[in-house]
């Protein structure tokens, strides 16, 4: 099979969807891999790197969409690749579909195959494709937190640790799936008080039992969540409803019961956000000032540290590519029920159920 991999385009984002050990991998299964020249670059791969691993370096994107029976890439196609992609293309990447009707109709239009790494599932309904970058993220969100608690950047002013004899700052974090574990230890290990909800109380058990005592663990519920956000310096946005937006657990008239300066890290914004008020930032412009409330929004942030997101993005996602390079996308979803879950809209009819 002939595959295709364009450089992204989106605001700063430094990723790329196969890394030249994958166009290894793939050459010796048979197929051509298409790479637009500097798309590793950001994630410190070379075109030099990528030709010796068997690939094809081609000048400019449309002749890699031109080519290519499937693109595997990492962000969703932003307006100015909607027209690159063909008809009966096979796309897979991160799509968020949920999140934007004018993505949801442009794919329609294209009629390609559209698999999203975001849904596609493990056997115990877990999503390998996003775990790695919802690791990177969650550890993220607390450095990014803990700089905009800063004063000069209009935080707060609270030192997540504090220091003997002053309080450690407080963390909230909603969602206590592969983001906010990771935030969890990342805020805990810098010395925070950390509160997770959830509304999973097995996985409420599972964090009291494995977090360090500096974490604690509550009931994801309005009432819960009105009372601690006056207090607490940081919080996190983390849920997931697979597939589906995410529900608003922070409505606008909740930013006034917080102390200004108050950070917000709304992990979830690629499907829609958790907070009321948020808007999906880049990592050029990456916070907004609401009500006192700092809100950082970044829809990429694994993207802001593309060498380590690169390698753990393609360690999961090369092993689809293989199977979908090697069987074709039909038979591929046919016999892997997870993989099948990936299918978002085939040949301009929309298959998941989230995104309707
Ligand atoms: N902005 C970015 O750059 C990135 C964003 N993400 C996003 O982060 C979000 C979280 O991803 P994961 O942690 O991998 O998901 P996950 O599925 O591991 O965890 C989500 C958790 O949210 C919980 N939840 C659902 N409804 C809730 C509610 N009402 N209150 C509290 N908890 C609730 C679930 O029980 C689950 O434990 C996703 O939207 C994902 O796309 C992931 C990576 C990068
Ligand atoms: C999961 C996602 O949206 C990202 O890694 O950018
Ligand atoms: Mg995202």
């Amino acid at each position: 099979m002939k595959i295709g991999v364009p450089k992204e385009i989106k605001n700063n984002e430094n990723r790329v969807g196969i890394t030249p050990a994958g166009v290894l991998e793939l050459t010796k299964n048979g197929h051509q891999v298409y790479v637009q020249s500097t798309a590793g670059e950001g994630s410190g791969f070379s075109d030099e790197e990528y030709k010796n691993a068997g690939a094809e370096v081609l000048g400019g994107i449309k002749a890699v969409y031109d080519v290519a029976e499937m693109i595997v890439k990492v962000k969703e196609p932003i307006a100015e690749e909607y027209g690159l992609i063909k008809e009966n293309q096979v796309v897979f990447t991160y799509f968020h579909f949920a999140s934007s009707s004018e993505l949801t109709d442009a794919m329609i239009s294209s009629k390609a195959i559209c698999i999203a790494y975001e849904t596609v599932e493990d056997k115990d309904g877990t999503l390998p494709l996003l775990t790695p970058m919802s690791e990177v993220a969650g550890r993220m969100a607390v450095q990014q937190g803990a700089k905009y608690l800063e004063k000069p950047i209009k935080g707060k002013g609270v030192l997540l640790g504090g220091v003997p004899g002053v309080e450690p700052g407080k963390v909230l974090i909603l969602g206590g799936g592969t983001v906010g574990i990771q935030a969890a230890k990342m805020a805990a290990g810098l010395g925070a008080i950390v509160t997770i909800l959830d509304v999973n109380l097995k996985r409420l058990r599972y964090i009291s039992d494995v977090m360090p005592d500096n974490v604690f663990t509550g009931f994801s519920n309005e009432y819960n969540i009105r009372k601690l956000i006056k207090t607490y310096d940081l919080i996190i946005g983390g849920v997931l409803i697979p597939g589906a937006k995410a529900p608003k657990l922070i409505t606008r008239d909740m930013l006034k019961e917080m102390t200004p300066g108050t950070v917000i890290v709304d992990v979830a914004v690629d499907q829609g956000g958790c907070f009321e008020t948020t808007k999906p930032t880049t990592h050029e412009n990456p916070t907004y000032i609401i009500d006192d409330v700092v809100h950082y929004c970044v829809a990429n942030m694994p993207g802001a540290v593309p060498y380590t997101s690169t390698v753990a993005l393609t360690n999961v996602t090369l092993p689809y590519v293989i199977k979908l390079a090697n069987m074709g996308w039909e038979k591929a979803c046919a016999g892997d029920e997870g993989l099948h879950k990936g299918l978002n809209i085939i040949k301009g009819e929309v298959v998941y159920e989230g995104i309707l």
